[in-house]
């Protein structure tokens, strides 16, 4: 239940110096700064060259098409220039969106023209004006259809009635009603009536015909059993098309119609990639294109400096290929970045386009997954197809692991189709050259699981890998995101970013984004003007223990057990030198538990056996509290015991601290993962439980005995916890006197005062 930061950091390298690299950063960036400054000065003169030539307000000049000004108004028009601009203003251009992706030389011209065609596009005006959306849209037209069907039926359709043969003879012709009969197609014939009779409701009648011949003559044979001679009822011949069927052609293809251009199918004309909702646009890729500006530069991604420091050639080489051209370098055609989520490699990769100011196309590696055959590889052909039209720029597949697993690890036929889409992706990357100027960056969380093929020198050539940060990449990120939000004038951003990184060890940059956030929306929740530290130590308590159940009210036996349990670790940790430093116990249920304790991590890159011992100790105290007190188990310290267990095994497999074991190391399978094979045998297997049930057996031993002996201890602030709900690391000293290890570290003992202020705040 207690939270516990228990892990170990990989070693890392820190070859490279940050300052060479922020000095060639510098050096970059004022160019791009001056060249997008002129870029900016032409394109205002431009805008203020339209706008004069609008603010003289001649409709006159407004509808002239002609390159000269009229006679008499040259004045007004100081220069040819101006008119030929707005003249073509004037002109409603409509490119093909494609012919237009095409013209990549100019990217500012092409925004300009893609603008000019956006104003222009009736649609899309439309569109923004009365905000639809698509579904909207499609309601609308089916609508609109459905009355347009039914117009066209209720105006076109027939009012006559059927009659048969007999009816026609004994009710109509005997009486003399009938003025004349229209033999229709052949078909059927149509009787109208003498004037005189009442056709309202009616228009007509009419009856079938087998054959004109036949028709022909049994109405001789009637006229003449009737007598009629003399006043032959006349006969016209005539062909008609039957509205009927025109109605059933015509409805489906206003339907369809309708349906086309709401969908926005690219046979309605309007073309939008990966768009389309029909069968014709499965194999178009769903990469998204970012043409100008991804809105994110190098600054905005703080920490990972190695990091930039390797992409910043690809960079470079944007900027100027042909000076690597000229020394005969070949640019890395791909780049893989790895590393646990929210580590910031889309951020990366978008900033890399942002910084060498080239278009930024990203696609999911999922996208390419889809239940028919050969989708996936023509997805990819069209995803290259794309990156080619738009070079230079980035092109970025994010998770690429469920594009590129390992091959042959499937019998099944979704396996088969990922390989064939995987193999369409190391064909299209063996297709580029280095003149084709496109750089391919790939993210994803387990760079473990890829295929070899992928990771060879000419495909993803280099690998960066971006770890969670340190306390100084934390405090870093922490900056970027605290400029944005409106911080209290007490807090010194500086200072307070170093805080807050070194209490929020572990955190990833998607976290502390979320953070600062978290924090901002409860300043907001409580009306407050500005975002202050009480705010931030919400913001992590959220994070951390999860929301606050209010409502979740335990029961009294409920609420002893979890203060017994909280203060085990509390007072465990108090009295062990290698545990960390207690900033707060809680026993407020929360959606991650039914209570918490945090604790100030140090930053380690190596642990000794006696930290981690300790670290196992601080766990079990819980539980080992409950035993002292209650004399029973529950299930509260199933948490902790999962750590105890994964540390104990790490302990014993991974790290060679078992003595009977030895210094040995195996690779344990992923959480998750199928194991097919063990890289050890039974009687190691055998060995390494044993060794673990030592361990566990050790650690609580030790606990107990140190529980035992502190049990007045522990009384004293589970009591206090009932009454209070949560304890600061005041509290305990108040309760158990200050803790026997001197601390760490000057900050560490400024970072536990000040959030002592915080809580007396
Ligand atoms: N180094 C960083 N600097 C500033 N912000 C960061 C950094 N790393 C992450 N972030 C923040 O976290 C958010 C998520 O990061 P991003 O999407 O790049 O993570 P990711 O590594 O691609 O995650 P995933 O592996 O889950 O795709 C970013 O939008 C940004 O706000």
């Amino acid at each position: 239940m207690g939270l516990l930061c228990l892990g170990v950091g990989p070693l890392r390298i820190r070859a490279r110096t940050v300052r060479s690299w922020s000095r060639e950063f510098s050096s970059i960036s004022t160019t791009r700064h001056n060249s997008s400054a002129a870029a900016a000065l032409k394109a205002s003169s431009t805008k203020r060259n339209c706008e004069g030539f609008y603010q003289l307000g001649f409709p006159l000049a407004r509808s002239l098409s002609a390159n000269k000004p009229p006679r008499g108004f040259e004045k007004f028009f100081p220069k040819n220039q101006q008119i030929n601009q707005s003249a073509e203003k004037g002109k409603v251009k409509d490119p093909e969106p494609f012919q237009a992706e095409n013209e990549s030389d100019d990217g500012n011209k092409n925004h300009q023209r893609e603008e000019k065609h956006k104003r222009f596009d009736w649609w899309t005006c439309f569109q923004e004006k009365w905000s639809f959306n698509n579904t909207i849209v499609l309601n609308i037209a089916i609508g609109a259809a459905g009355v347009a069907s039914a117009f066209l039926f209720f105006h076109f359709r027939e009012t006559g009635v059927h009659i048969s043969w007999k009816d026609f003879v004994e009710h109509y012709l005997c009486k003399g009603l009938v003025d004349h009969l229209q033999v229709i197609n052949k078909q059927y014939v149509r009787v109208i009536p003498v004037h005189g009779v009442d056709t309202s409701q009616v228009n007509y009648l009419w009856f079938n015909i087998g054959s004109v011949d036949s028709f022909e003559h049994n109405l001789e044979v009637v006229q003449q059993e009737m007598k009629l001679e003399c006043t032959k009822v006349p006969v016209i011949y005539s062909s008609e098309t039957n509205s009927t069927a025109l109605l059933g052609i015509v409805a489906p293809l206003l339907l369809m119609g309708l349906l086309l251009l709401a969908t926005q199918h690219p046979l309605s004309g309007r073309r939008i990639r990966g768009h389309g909702t029909s069968v014709f646009s499965l194999s178009e890729s769903k990469a998204k294109l970012l043409k100008h500006n991804t809105g994110v530069k190098f600054e905005d991604v703080a920490g990972c400096e190695e990091a930039k420091l390797e992409i910043m050639e690809f960079v470079n080489y944007l900027k100027n290929p042909e000076k690597y051209r000229d020394l005969g370098a070949k640019i890395p055609k791909g780049t893989l970045l790895s590393g646990p989520p929210g580590t910031g490699k889309t951020l990366l990769a978008k900033a890399t386009a942002g910084e060498a100011d080239v278009p930024f196309i990203s696609v999911n590696g999922s996208e390419f997954q889809e239940m028919f055959v050969g989708v996936g590889a023509a997805r990819v052909r069209d995803m290259f197809g794309l990156a080619r039209r738009h070079a230079p720029c980035i092109l970025f597949i994010d998770e690429i692991d469920a594009l590129g697993r390992k091959r042959g690890n499937g019998h099944f036929s979704s396996h088969n189709e990922q390989e064939n889409t995987l193999n369409q992706l190391l064909v299209e990357m063996d297709g580029f050259n280095s003149s084709t100027n496109v750089i391919i960056l790939a993210g994803t969380n387990r760079a473990d699981v890829l295929d070899p093929a992928l990771m060879r020198p000419g495909r993803f050539d280099r690998h960066i890998l971006l770890e969670p940060p340190d306390i100084k990449s934390r405090a870093a990120i922490f900056k970027v995101h605290l400029r944005n939000l409106k911080l209290d004038s007490s807090i010194k951003l500086d200072l307070f970013a170093t805080k807050l990184a070194a209490l929020m060890p572990g955190f990833s940059g998607a976290d502390i984004a979320n953070v600062c956030n978290e924090a901002a929306l409860i300043a907001a929740r409580h009306l407050n003007p500005h975002v202050d530290s009480k705010h931030f130590e919400q913001a992590m308590e959220r994070v951390i223990g999860g929301l606050k159940h209010s409502s979740h009210i335990l029961q009294l036996a409920e609420r002893t057990t979890v203060a017994y349990h909280e203060a085990g670790h509390a007072v465990t940790g108090w009295f062990l030198e290698y545990a960390d430093p207690l900033l707060k116990v809680s026993i407020v249920p929360t959606s991650k538990g039914l209570g918490y304790s945090q604790y100030l991590p140090k930053e380690h890159d190596l642990f000794s056996r006696e930290q981690l011992f300790d670290q196992m100790c601080v766990a079990l105290g819980g539980r080992v509290a409950e035993e002292v007190f209650f004399k029973r188990l529950t299930s509260a310290a199933q948490d902790d015991l999962r750590k105890v267990t994964q540390s104990a095994y790490a302990q014993v497999t991974q790290f060679g601290m078992s003595e009977a074991f030895g210094p040995m190391s195996f690779d344990l399978p992923h959480a998750g993962s199928i194991v097919l094979e063990k890289s050890f045998g039974e009687p190691t297997a055998r060995l390494i439980d044993e060794e673990v049930r030592v361990l566990v057996a050790a650690a609580h031993k030790h606990t107990l005995k140190l529980v035992t002996e502190k049990r007045q201890a522990v009384s004293l602030v589970a009591k206090r916890l009932l009454e209070k709900e949560s304890l600061h690391r005041s509290d305990l000293v108040e309760l158990l006197g200050p803790r026997p290890f001197k601390e760490n570290s000057l900050f560490e003992k400024d970072l536990i005062e000040d959030n002592r202020n915080v809580k007396e705040a």
